[in-house]
């Protein structure tokens, strides 16, 4: 999309986007936890692999491992029973071994052939039904890797199967960057928490408990500093006492353009705004910058939209990847294909838009439909959504035409 469409004084997504990873310096410190507490973090440096994989010839099945050149019409004897587990031995010539899933290779054998292949005689000697292929159902020492081989890079999310990837190595610890720690605020008179009496006028406090649920999902510690009122001593307070304690800062809300949105001018006034608003519907006011805490770049804080919805794309599109670079994580381009939209809309006038769409898979291939209302204060739409229908500005939707999707799937931590 080109930048001249776009509405004036707002960055494009992906320029917004390039800016934020660009700006992400991963945070120093590392500890080493149990392989039991290590699911989410991320590795702290290259680990290579300690053993082959597997560790000795296998049988991949329960059968009979025996030598081909020795199949006769007589069959074979079975001379040896191997479980999983069992020493190594020598195949006896002449003789098959009984065998199962996951047990050593006897010395000499070269086929498995399943039990279900295997017709057994009366003298219960092995007749094997149809042919025998050497190397057949045998896992070979070393043919997933090597001892020395690399096995996980620095900066990976040790996700379920890293873990077991671990654990089959049998590493017991492993070396993780230590958690970004990051303040959050929400901003707001009107705000009550959920649990309290309503009253008229006034917002239950979405925005806290999503993105703490993020922040958490995403491997970060937070530290939660509740609300603060539209007031800009109040804000002042609140980000210095912020910046003490966290790699950085969040906060929604107050950070529009009206003059109980303080966001911006307290941040410009604390250290320095680097830029604010970007082309994306919802998700507008988005503000980016650093408090001066005397360190040579100070502490990032991210001011997010008060509209809960405008909040949620805020940290998916720039963000997290933000959080995700901080982290050591790598942050690659988004991912996107073409779906065809089964409704028609018009356009954003000036901003790409986000629109949270459910996928029906009923037809012939996958059709986007929109997953409720798309008021950036409409958060039921936001929970059922599979993904994100990404308009280009002033494009209007038109029904059976292919647009970009974006899938929520990669945004989960
Ligand atoms: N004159 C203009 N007005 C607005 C503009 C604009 O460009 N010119 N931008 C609009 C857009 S787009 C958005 S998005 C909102 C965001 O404004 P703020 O970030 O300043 O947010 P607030 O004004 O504080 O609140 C907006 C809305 O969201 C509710 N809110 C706030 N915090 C929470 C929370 N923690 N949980 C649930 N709901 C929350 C708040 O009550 C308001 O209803 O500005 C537009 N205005
Ligand atoms: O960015 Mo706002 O989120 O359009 O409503």
């Amino acid at each position: 999309m080109s930048c001249a469409t776009l509405a004036k004084g707002l960055l494009d997504l992906e320029v917004a986007r390039a800016r934020m990873i660009a700006a992400a310096e991963p945070v120093r410190g590392e500890e080493r936890v149990a392989l039991e507490q290590a699911a989410g973090r991320v590795l702290a440096c290259d680990l290579v692999a300690r053993l082959d994989m597997p560790g000795i010839d296998n049988s991949a099945m329960d059968g009979y491992a025996l030598r081909i050149a020795e199949l006769t019409e007589a069959g074979l004897p079975v001379v040896l029973r191997v479980p999983a587990g069992a020493e190594v031995e020598a195949l006896p010539a002449g003789g098959c071994a009984r065998i199962f899933t996951g047990a050593p290779i006897p010395k000499g054998a070269d086929c498995v052939v399943p039990q279900e292949r295997v017709r057994l005689d009366a003298a219960g000697r092995v007749h094997v039904i149809g042919e025998a292929t050497p190397g057949a159902n045998i896992r070979r020492r070393g043919e997933e890797y090597r001892e020395d081989d690399a096995l996980l890079g620095a900066g990976w999310t040790l996700n379920a199967a890293a873990l077991a990837l671990l654990a089959s190595q049998g590493i017991a610890e492993v070396p993780v960057l230590s958690r970004l720690r990051v303040a959050l605020i929400s901003t707001g008179d009107e705000l009550i928490e959920p649990g309290e009496p309503f009253s008229p006028g006034r917002v239950y406090n979405s925005n806290r408990v999503m993105l703490k649920a993020l922040l958490e999902r995403a491997d970060c510690v937070v530290l939660d500093l509740g609300v603060i009122a539209d007031d800009p001593d109040a804000l002042r307070r609140a980000f210095s006492a912020a910046r003490d304690g966290a790699d950085l800062v969040i906060c929604t809300g107050g950070v529009s353009v009206g003059e109980e949105d303080h966001v911006r001018p307290v941040l410009d006034e604390l250290g320095g705004l680097r830029f604010h608003g970007v082309a994306i519907k919802p998700g507008k006011p988005f503000a980016f910058g650093y408090l001066d805490d005397g360190s040579p770049a100070g502490v990032p804080l991210i001011g997010l939209p008060g509209n809960p919805v405008a909040s949620l794309v805020g940290w998916h599109l720039l963000a997290r990847p933000f959080v995700l670079g901080c982290q050591g994580r790598s942050v690659g381009p988004l991912q996107q294909y073409r779906v065809r939209a089964g409704f028609s809309r018009r356009a954003s006038r000036g901003r790409r838009e986000l629109l949270r769409v459910t996928l029906d898979w009923q037809n012939e291939g996958p059709v986007a439909l929109l997953a409720g209302g798309q008021g950036s204060h409409m958060l039921h739409a936001a929970s059922q959504a599979h993904g994100y229908l990404m308009m280009a500005a002033d494009t209007d939707v038109e029904e059976g035409h292919e647009y970009l999707y974006l899938p929520a799937g990669q945004f989960v931590d």
